[in-house]
């Protein structure tokens, strides 16, 4: 027996439950059983439940992603609104059964009323438009009702359809009749003048967008969520009559059944034959992205009185479109480039270089935080220098800033220039090897190079994972480092602390648990002993013992970094060449340092005192602390929990497990925070007469002479 719907729904993931930010956290591993259970879900959501849950930008991407791992996967079939009830009418046939009798009834699409391949930046559609001759048509992506009309040999119009789920649709004729936008009977003479197929009469198919003038929609806002919604539900409407209340508008877009050779032909005959054709336009194949960017801006600007999600452009010559083809989903001469979720401006701080593994140097913007489909966006790629130099960012400027796909901030231009005007040079060196950075053509662009690659990347991802490790940050490993560098988050051993939960779980494979914990790792990791943080710096020769050479020496930072080559010498173990190594790697350390100072403390040793010292080495020689028990509580600063066992054992203590009588000391941390149980229990017990005594974490670190 063939498994029933409801069998196989409950065979499919449990996807319920997730919302955008889950949805986009788990995309790149989302298998091809979660997609189409996610595509299912949001579906219903979008097309029957008019109740979408989330942005169209990420559904486009459940659906790129399916279309990837399974492109034969049948809810890729599924796209679109359910048909409705009752016996298929074929189009042609509707002609003949009168427009108020078939309202609602199923109508076969007598070609399907495709989807559009989608595009989300500048390389996608230029690469596209490599793939055929002539001239490109832009027009506005609207974002309404598809309805495909149908005229008779007299030029009358029978049909009116939506796409439905895009070979079946529903018939909308007599309300159609209703929208003033529409032609009822084309202009005779244009009519008389299309070429049809072979000499033949055209059987003309008109397909274009349903929609509600925003003016118009100022009436309804009140009560309806958005015009496209209101425009489906007015252009479907059970009730004879009224359509008409509603002022809906209609723009056509796509002229079939004639042979006339060009979209600029198609174009100026469906004006001719009396539809309101809005703005469309012929542009030259090096503004293209422009095109886009023009309309991005009209429409956040208010400029535009219908709501629009993007460009849609297509290849002009009907020859090239019939060489192209279709694909079951989308034709291949047509693509949209849809506006990517929310748009937000904000101010532009600063421009930072960022070297990646492989020594491309791309600019960075760095923005004051906003908050974008549902995420804080701080910083932005530049792409290439181009796109760079066409932005003209200068510092304090307003910029618009999107995120691609969704999910990727780009800045798309600048609103209005900085005040004092202050532009952002193109560096000469490389930020990480100060190697000579060099211009370069791509296909698709300029970029800029680091010239001495081999060593740069290589040494940049050393040194980052040499300080993870030293500091003793944990969780990344090569992968995510890698990643981040690429990502342009990670190229100095500061950029650690400045990482976001928001940025890490886009990762590969990562998602927001463990993007939360790497952010918390490097979070408990701000305060760091002074002979760690000389040993993460990575300068030659300055190894552990080194480190605690120099550290025990001269005490403080300021004291190791203020060092003479004489007072270096003095220091056993330390001889000339060694010496000179660690002042050189000092010095070009220094902004590295710099720059983590603003982020960590680094903790100093004690003054030195000699007579303490003198009786802490005895101490030590004999075991310091003598077998006495020793717990610990609060936030310990100076050390972990694992380290102060080790110490207590080192020492000739006995670490304990609880607070009893029999514990000698408790040890409570010097971090802030409430007095802990543990206390309180001690104190009490000293209340009460035992011997237990309760020390700071700087009393134990003197008892053991530390
Ligand atoms: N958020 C959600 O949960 C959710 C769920 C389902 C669908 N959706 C959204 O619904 C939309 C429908 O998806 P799709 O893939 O079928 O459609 P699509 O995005 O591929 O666009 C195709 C449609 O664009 C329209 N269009 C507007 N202007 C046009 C022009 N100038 N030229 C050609 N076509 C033009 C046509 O009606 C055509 O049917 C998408 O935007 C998708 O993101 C969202
Ligand atoms: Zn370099």
């Amino acid at each position: 027996m063939a498994p029933t719907a409801k069998q196989v729904d409950s065979a499919a993931p449990d996807v319920s439950g997730l919302d955008t930010a889950a949805i986009e956290a788990g995309l790149p591993s989302f298998d091809a059983d979660t997609l189409a259970a996610l595509i299912r879900r949001t579906n219903h959501e979008y097309w029957n439940l008019h109740a979408p849950t989330i942005p169209d930008p990420v559904y486009d991407r459940l659906v790129e992603g399916l279309r990837r791992l399974d492109p034969a996967h049948p809810v890729l079939d599924e796209l679109g609104e359910a048909t409705p009830e009752g016996p298929v009418i074929e189009a042609d046939a509707t002609a003949s059964i009168p427009p108020a009798e078939r309202l609602g009834a199923p109508v076969r699409h007598t070609r399907a009323m495709l989807s559009l391949d989608k595009c989300y930046g500048p390389e996608d559609l230029y690469s596209w438009t490599e793939k055929f001759e002539g001239e490109v048509l832009v027009m506005p992506k609207m974002d309404g009702v598809a309805c495909s009309l149908r005229y008779d040999a007299e030029g009358k119009l029978f049909l009116a359809a939506t796409r439905g789920n895009g070979s079946e649709g529903e018939d909308i004729t007599v309300n159609v009749l209703e929208v003033e936008d529409v032609p009822q009977q084309l202009d005779p003479a244009a009519f008389a003048e299309l070429p049809g197929p072979d000499g033949a009469a055209p059987a003309v198919e008109v397909r274009g967008e349903l929609f509600m003038k925003l003016s118009v929609f100022e009436r309804y806002k009140e009560q309806y969520s958005n015009p496209r919604n209101l425009t489906a539900g007015a252009i479907k409407h059970k009730e004879r009559g009224k359509t008409k209340a509603y002022t809906l508008s209609f723009y056509a877009y796509d002229l079939q059944g004639t042979e006339l050779p060009t979209e600029r032909e198609k174009f100026a005959s469906l004006r001719a034959l009396g539809f309101a054709v809005e703005e469309c336009d012929f542009v030259p194949r090096g503004e293209l992205q422009a095109a886009y960017e023009r309309w991005s801006a009209r429409r956040s600007a208010d400029e535009i009185d219908y709501e629009i999600d993007g460009v849609v452009y297509r290849a002009s010559e009907v020859a090239e479109q019939r060489r192209m083809g279709e694909t079951g989903h989308h034709p291949r001469w047509s693509m949209a480039y849809k506006f990517q979720g929310d748009t937000g401006t904000t101010t532009l701080e600063e421009v930072l270089w960022s070297v990646s593994r492989t020594g491309t140097i791309t600019p960075v913007a760095i923005f004051k935080p906003i908050e974008l489909s549902g995420a804080m966006i701080a910083r932005a790629g530049l792409f290439n220098l181009n796109h760079f130099d066409e932005l003209g960012l200068t510092a304090g400027a307003a910029i618009e800033v999107t995120r691609r796909g969704g999910v990727i901030p780009y800045v798309e231009r600048v609103v209005t220039p900085g005040a004092e005007g202050e532009t952002f040079d193109i560096p000469k060196r490389c930020p990480a090897c100060n190697s000579e950075a060099v211009r370069r053509k791509k296909r698709d662009g300029e970029f800029l190079y680091c010239s001495k690659p081999e060593g740069c990347g290589s040494a940049r991802l050393g040194e980052l994972q040499h300080f993870a490790k030293v500091v003793d940050i944990q969780g990344f490993g090569p992968k995510v480092v890698t990643q981040a560098v690429d990502a342009g988050l990670l190229s100095s051993p500061a950029d650690f602390y400045t990482l976001r939960v928001e940025d890490l779980e886009e990762f590969d494979r990562l998602g927001r648990r463990s993007a939360e914990n790497l952010v918390a790792q490097v979070d408990a990791h701000r305060r760091i002993e002074l002979p760690i943080f000389l040993q993460s710096l990575g300068i030659d020769h300055l190894g552990k013992q080194n480190a605690v050479l120099l550290a025990n020496e001269f005490r403080t930072l300021a004291g190791v970094r203020g060092v003479s080559r004489e007072a270096l010498l003095e220091v056993k173990g330390i001889k000339d060449a060694i010496a000179d190594a660690l002042l050189a790697g000092l010095e070009t350390r220094a902004e590295l340092i710099d720059a983590l100072l603003e982020h960590v403390t680094v903790v100093d040793l004690p003054e030195r005192d000699p007579e303490a010292e003198a009786e802490a080495a005895a101490a030590a020689a004999e075991g310091a602390l003598g077998g006495k028990t020793f717990l610990f509580t609060g936030a310990l600063e100076a050390f972990t929990r694992k380290q102060a066992q080790e110490k207590v054992e080192a020492n000739g203590g006995v670490p304990a497990s609880g607070v009893s009588k029999s514990l000698d000391y408790l040890v409570v941390g010097a971090g802030k925070g409430a007095k802990s149980s543990k206390q309180k229990k001690a104190e009490k017990l000293i209340d009460g007469g035992a011997a237990l005594k309760v020390i700071s974490e700087g009393d134990f670190l003197a008892m053991i002479g530390e």
